[in-house]
């Protein structure tokens, strides 16, 4: 496997505020990663620093076994940032056949307009565009060489649903064509849906690397839940064995646990009034909030 992205030690120091922390993370080529964290993690900082776009306080990262900055790195490279700017008095199809010349090898005008879902707008003004579709606009102008990597900052705010089907449909199209994608997202579904690896970063620091189910397996486990009798405490059920965490949201209850058979057979077993009963794996978002819950405490 050849690396795509190599960061080592990577700290990012801002005036009173390290943003990155000592980020060390080798990315193969043809990999799917997500970087998840939530608001102020370091996700942008480190994007732009693995593009160039910013220096890193200390330690190395190398971009396809260059440097970032290097011409021959950057042509095999694309970017959509969050703040995608669209050039004024140009029209949609123009602004991205401009982006196509920039490149040796680039996709057809027509493909770009079909894998960015903007086909009926292609005579647009760009700047008439939707909040949304200047987000398609933008990946189209990241997609337009036919990069190795791509990198994708929330690239799906203010994407509706169907656009964002599309744009699911697509990520996989390149990644089976063997491309490198990193996204970074709020949507945790996505990261499921997508992602071979996800990377959950806080405070500038990694606090978790794997698949969206080891992910998930490592941090949740799988869940009970079950509409409690009127005598069911929290305490009742805070003693019972191998309960990671209890919600309540009415009378509903959620035990998480990394044992769910031997919990519910112990639920079972001291005769907790229980209803409509369902066991199933805990969602990455449950394993999400578990984690930065935990570094936050920690
Ligand atoms: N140029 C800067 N000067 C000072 N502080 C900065 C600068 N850029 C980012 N920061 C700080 O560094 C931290 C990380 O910011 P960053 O934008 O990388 O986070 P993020 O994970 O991308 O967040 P979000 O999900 O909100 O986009 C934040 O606390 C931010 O305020």
């Amino acid at each position: 496997m050849t690396t795509a992205i190599e960061l080592r030690q990577v700290t990012k120091q801002f005036k009173g505020k390290k943003a990155v922390d000592g980020l060390t993370l080798t990315v193969e080529q043809g990999t799917v990663l997500a970087l998840l964290g939530p608001n102020g993690a370091g996700k942008t900082t480190t994007i732009s620093m693995i593009l160039g776009l910013q220096e890193p306080t200390s330690g190395t990262v190398k971009l396809l076994g260059g440097h970032p900055k290097d011409q021959r790195v950057r042509d095999r490279i694309g970017a959509m940032l969050q703040d995608v700017s669209v050039i004024d008095n140009l029209k949609v199809a123009e602004t991205i056949d401009l982006f196509r010349h920039y490149y040796a090898n680039p996709l057809s005008l027509e493909q770009l307009l079909l894998i960015s879902g903007l086909e009926a707008e292609r005579n647009k003004m760009a700047s008439a565009l939707s909040g949304g579709q200047q987000r398609r606009l933008g990946f189209a102008m990241a997609a337009a060489g036919d990069p190795e990597i791509i990198f994708l900052d929330e690239p799906t705010v203010g994407m509706d649903v169907s656009s964002r089907q599309l744009f699911w449909d697509t990520i996989r199209a390149m990644a089976a064509r063997g491309k490198t994608v990193v996204l970074t997202t709020h949507y945790l579904e996505e990261a499921d849906q997508l992602a071979d690896r996800v990377v959950v970063i806080n405070n500038g620091k990694l606090i978790a690397d794997g698949t969206p189910s080891e992910i998930k397996a490592a941090t949740t486990g799988r869940v009970i839940s079950f509409t409690a009798g009127a005598g069911v405490t929290h305490e009742l059920l805070r003693a019972m064995p191998g309960v990671s965490d209890i919600k309540w949201s009415g009378r509903r209850v959620e035990m998480f646990g990394p044992d769910t058979d031997r919990l519910l057979t112990a639920l079972i077993d001291k005769r907790v009034d229980m209803k409509d009963i369902e066991v199933r794996s805990g969602g990455l978002e449950d394993a999400f909030q578990t984690l930065i819950q935990k570094t936050n405490a920690g």
